[in-house]
Parts: C-alpha cells; sequence; structure tokens
C-alpha cells in the first residue's frame, strides 16, 4: 500500500515507546458471552507480537458490538483473556479506555507488556470521531498503528481522528495483507478476473456489482437477487425474493455488463421451496419455470456447472455473498458447491478471495477456510472497498 506499515518503522520508533493499536476484536459471542469465532483476535497477532518483541509498550483500542453508554454484556473482558492465551502473555485489562485510572496503568507498563483498553464505543464521542476524545485516546501513546481492517470504513475517533494527535500512524500487517489482496484483486489482478456476488438483495451489492463491472472479465451472480434480474427478464419467479424498486436497475447492470463484454451468469435452475423453513419441501426447476407458490432458496446443480465451467480458466475470484440460503442444510448446496470449486480451483494457483460477511461463515462451515487464498475480516469494510471507496481509517494514515 502507498500507505506507511508498521514494517516501515525502525527498532528505536518502536522499542521502549507506548504503541496505541486500534484492533477489531469485535467478535461473535454466544448467549454466555462466550467467544465463538476468535479469528478477528488471530488476524491481529502478528502486529501485537512483532511490536512486543521489538519492545513497545502496546495499547489496545477496539470496539465491541454497538452499545448505547456502557454495556456490562459488552465489555471486552473475555476478549483480554483470549488472547492472553493466545499470546502466552498476561494482558492487563482496564475497566475504561481513557481517564486517571488508564493513564496510571500505562504509565506502570513494562516494555513488551499488552494492555487491553475497554470498550470505545462506551462514548458516543467514538462514533462522532469527537476531537476533544480522539485527543483523550492519544495522550496514553508516542504513536499509532491501525490493524483494525474491519472497521476502516468507519471514521471513527480511534479509526480516523487519533491520527491528528499521534505521529507516525502506520498501518498494521493485517491491514497490509487485507489491502494486498483486496486492491490488488481489482487494480491489477491476474486474468481472467471472475466475481461471484450473492447475498439477499440487489440494493445492497449495486455499488460493488457497478464497480466490478468495470475491473472483472466474467460476473456470476447468486443468492436472493437473482429473482429480481429473472423478473426484469420477464420470468415468473413465484413467491422468491423480488425488490421491485430494483428492477429497471437489474435490467441496466445486465445491459451494461453486455456493452463491457462481462460474461453476465445467472443460474440456469434453482431450487424452489414451499415455504421459507429449514423443513421446506424442495423442488429443482428450470428458471422458466418457478412455481407460482415457489420461493427460490438456492441455485441448481445445473447452475453449479455452469458456474464451475466459467471459473475453471480464472486465474482470481473474488466471492462476496452466499448463493442461497445457507443457514438451512438444504439449501446450502450451492453455496458448498461454490465453496468446494473454489478450493479446488486454488490448488491450480488461481487466487481466490472471499470478501467477509455471510460467505466467510459458509466457507468456515464447510472446512474449507484454510484453502483459500485469503479470507477478509471485514464485512462491511472489504464491499466498501471492492466498491471503490476510500476507507477513511486508511486514508487518515502517514504516506510512505
Ligand atoms: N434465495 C434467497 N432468498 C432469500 N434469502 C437469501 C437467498 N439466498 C441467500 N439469501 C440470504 O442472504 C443472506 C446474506 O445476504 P448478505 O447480507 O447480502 O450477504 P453477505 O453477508 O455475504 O454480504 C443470508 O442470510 C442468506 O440466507
Ligand atoms: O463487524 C464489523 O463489521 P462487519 O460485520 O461488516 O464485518 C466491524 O467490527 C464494524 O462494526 P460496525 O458495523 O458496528 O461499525
Amino acid at each position: 500500500m502507498s500507505k506507511k506499515t508498521l514494517a516501515n518503522l525502525s527498532a528505536s520508533d518502536i522499542s521502549g515507546k507506548r504503541a496505541l493499536v486500534r484492533v477489531d476484536f469485535n467478535v461473535p459471542v454466544d448467549d454466555q458471552g462466550n467467544i465463538t469465532d476468535d479469528t478477528r483476535i488471530r488476524a491481529a497477532l502478528p502486529t501485537i507480537q512483532d511490536l512486543t518483541q521489538k519492545g513497545a509498550k502496546v495499547i489496545l483500542a477496539s470496539h465491541f458490538g454497538r452499545p448505547k453508554g456502557v454495556d456490562d454484556k459488552l465489555r471486552l473482558t473475555p476478549v483480554a483473556k483470549r488472547l492472553s492465551e493466545l499470546l502466552g502473555q498476561e494482558v492487563v485489562k482496564t475497566d475504561d479506555c481513557i481517564g486517571d485510572a488508564v493513564a496510571a496503568q500505562v504509565a506502570a507498563l513494562q516494555n513488551g507488556q499488552v494492555l487491553l483498553l475497554e470498550n470505545v464505543r462506551f462514548y458516543k464521542e467514538e462514533e462522532k470521531n469527537d476531537p476533544e476524545f480522539a485527543k483523550k485516546l492519544a495522550a496514553n501513546a508516542d504513536f499509532y498503528v491501525n490493524d483494525a481492517f474491519g472497521t476502516a470504513h468507519r471514521a471513527h475517533a480511534s479509526t480516523e481522528g487519533v491520527t491528528h494527535y499521534l505521529s507516525p500512524s502506520v498501518g498494521g500487517y493485517l491491514i497490509e495483507k487485507e489491502l494486498q489482496y483486496l486492491q490488488s484483486a481489482i487494480e491489477d489482478p491476474q486474468r481472467p478476473l471472475a466475481a461471484i456476488i450473492g447475498g439477499s438483495k440487489v440494493s445492497s451489492k449495486i455499488g460493488v456489482i457497478e464497480t466490478l463491472l468495470e475491473k472483472c472479465d466474467k460476473l456470476i451472480i447468486g443468492g436472493g437477487m437473482i429473482f429480481t434480474f429473472y423478473k426484469a427478464r420477464g420470468l415468473s419467479v413465484g413467491k422468491s425474493l423480488v425488490e421491485e424498486d430494483k428492477l429497471e436497475l437489474a435490467k441496466t447492470l445486465e445491459a451494461k455488463a453486455q456493452e463491457r463484454g462481462v460474461t453476465f451468469l445467472l443460474p440456469t435452475d434453482i431450487v424452489s421451496a414451499d415455504k421459507f423453513a429449514p423443513d421446506a419441501n424442495a423442488t429443482t426447476v428450470s428458471i422458466e419455470n418457478i412455481p407460482a407458490d415457489g420461493m427460490g432458496l438456492d441455485i441448481g446443480p445445473d447452475s453449479v456447472k455452469v458456474f464451475q465451467a466459467a471459473l475453471a480458466d480464472c486465474k482470481t475470484v473474488i466471492w462476496n455473498g452466499p448463493m442461497g440460503v445457507f443457514e438451512f442444510d438444504k439449501f446450502a448446496t450451492g453455496t458448498e458447491a461454490i465453496a468446494h470449486t473454489l478450493a479446488e480451483i486454488g490448488k491450480t494457483g488461481t487466487t481466490t478471495i472471499i470478501g467477509g460477511g455471510d460467505s466467510v461463515a459458509a466457507v468456515e462451515k464447510v472446512g474449507l477456510a484454510d484453502q483459500m487464498s485469503h479470507i477478509s475480516t471485514g464485512g462491511g469494510a472489504s464491499l466498501e472497498l471492492l466498491e471503490g471507496k476510500i476507507l477513511p481509517g486508511i486514508a487518515a494514515l502517514d504516506e510512505a
């Protein structure tokens, strides 16, 4: 990236210095508050370990959930415990993220020690990117590292504001890796480049589809949004999900793909259900024969074959959004087949990139996460990056 990273800092920039490190420890938890997936904590380890090994005093800041004020259920205490286990060293956990008590705990840190501040979103000033609050966060540190890729699309005090008060302000290794894969995939990809876009609605993916139409050689569409495209073509879609106000847009997008010579693929068959439920009765039908009382919840086996054939010669594939309602086993087949296809073509040297969100959950569910070239830790952030938007948390960092 053209931004300064941790790798650009010298030993004297780091040793004995207090590093404020923004991480994204917004991890999923169960009803009892147990962490169900620690991927985001693990993803921050290279940055934290590099800093501790070089003798920095590491002050970690993160949000957790979307609290309105202090919320005991959204304290970062379980995260500190998990991080201690992963690092193999004690992590000091504070009860606040600013103030005198925090300042005293920071002052007591030895070189190589790690401290985790309490949830920065307990203060409404965090999301407002309040300069005074940013100044207070920055007051405890000598320099800033942003490694919170999942939150890089937010211009908040701990992601953007603090960069005005700390120098240097650099990117961490996770942010560097995310940009290396996601940015180069759209800016300088090995071709052919295919994008597979799924999920529920066209409306949430318009930006990414429009940008990818300019960049990719093949665009493969799945998920609930296909029915809006079918209806725009004049097909009957029964009770499937349709965004009536996006029919014209669907037509425009298809026309644009044709104009640009992009191979635009929609499923040829779908799995139709009699209700939206895991135990629904399912039948595979061609897209011309969707029953009037049927609801399309997955792509069919012929579509999988068509998609596999299209992906076979691709050198880069970006995937965002499931092919069907993969949360119901009966309708997870199409999504799982695409995950297996990506794992297969990955073996032949194709770069496979999974944009965050539900497609990551799907790849993990079938146990293929380690077969992908890159799995993004940011859902919204990766989508905005693929849409070509500037991420404020990255834009604010020092130029290389
Ligand atoms: N045919 C379909 N009908 C209704 N919902 C669908 C269909 N296919 C996929 N979905 C739903 O889309 C959701 C994911 O959509 P979205 O949030 O846009 O994707 P992502 O989280 O990957 O960005 C999943 O919960 C999935 O059940
Ligand atoms: O989990 C996150 O976003 P994601 O679900 O889009 O990956 C990030 O931590 C950002 O959280 P936010 O959307 O509450 O700002």
